[in-house]
């Protein structure tokens, strides 16, 4: 089965109201093709103007969402409340939820887990640090982190799970991993997926790269097999995403 490649914005802590509206109007003109699916992660307050404005065939992403429904969580944002203003996705994970704000794996896997039976599909991000790399232990770290998630969820829920590689290094640092250190990880988490979960969930679940994607070094990674699409950080907040949109063309 052909995975339909993915590509997914997150703009992080960016944005006004001005800005979301223009980049919404910019975007709903560019080409996107029919065969790459694309979503955009914005800041929770600006989800319902971007689930409004944005184009019908692309969808919106949450950033982060907490693991209970309703409640007494100050601060916090439910999944069930995403989906209500228009976010069809989560993004779950990130680097910068583990490593600035302290979220575990485990504390991860429930939100994956919660996100699900609410209906969203997650973008699961994954990544080593430049000192777990430079230590050899890449792949120790990203299966720990896949595993929190593997022990918590079905088979079936992998069908709505897209697996974002970042390594940490290559964040927002103008460092990108080349296509064959891409290509590299990604297929000893397909790998992994094979052994862990099963061939099928393997041979299915997208997984995309992301850190420091930009128009110019989109294109050579899109290639490699293993490579199912991006998660664009600073460059999904410029007109120039659209050329990654069409990475493949
Ligand atoms: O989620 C996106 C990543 O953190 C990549 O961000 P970046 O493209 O600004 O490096």
């Amino acid at each position: 089965m052909a995975r339909t490649f993915w590509v997914g914005g997150n703009w992080k802590m960016n944005g006004t109201v001005a800005a979301v509206k223009e980049l919404a109007a910019t975007f709903n003109a560019g080409t996107s093709p029919s065969d790459v699916e694309v979503v955009i992660g914005a800041p929770y307050v600006y989800i319902p103007l971007l689930a409004d404005s944005l184009r019908k065939d692309w969808a919106v992403a949450g950033e982060n969402c907490y693991i209970k429904a309703s409640g007494a969580y100050t601060g916090e944002i439910s999944p069930e409340m995403l989906k209500d203003v228009g976010a069809k996705w989560v993004i779950l994970g990130h680097s910068e939820r583990r490593n600035v704000l302290g979220e575990s794996d485990q504390f991860t896997a429930e939100k994956t887990v919660k996100a699900l039976q609410a209906g969203l599909k997650v973008v699961l991000c994954v990544g080593e640090l430049l000192e777990e790399r430079e230590a050899g232990t890449t792949q120790t770290v990203v299966n720990r982190q896949l595993d929190a998630v593997i022990k918590a969820v079905s088979e079936a829920d992998w069908a709505n799970i897209v697996i974002a590689y970042e390594p940490v290094w290559a964040i927002g640092t103008g460092k990108v991993a080349t296509p064959d250190q891409a290509q590299e990880v990604h297929a000893a988490i397909r790998e992994y997926l094979k052994n862990a979960v099963s061939p099928k969930v393997a041979e299915e679940t997208r997984i995309t790269y992301g850190g420091s994607v930009n128009a110019k070094n989109c294109k050579e990674t899109a290639q490699k097999p293993d490579v199912d699409g991006f998660l664009v950080g600073g460059a999904s907040l410029k007109p120039e995403f659209l050329e990654i949109v069409n990475a493949t063309n």
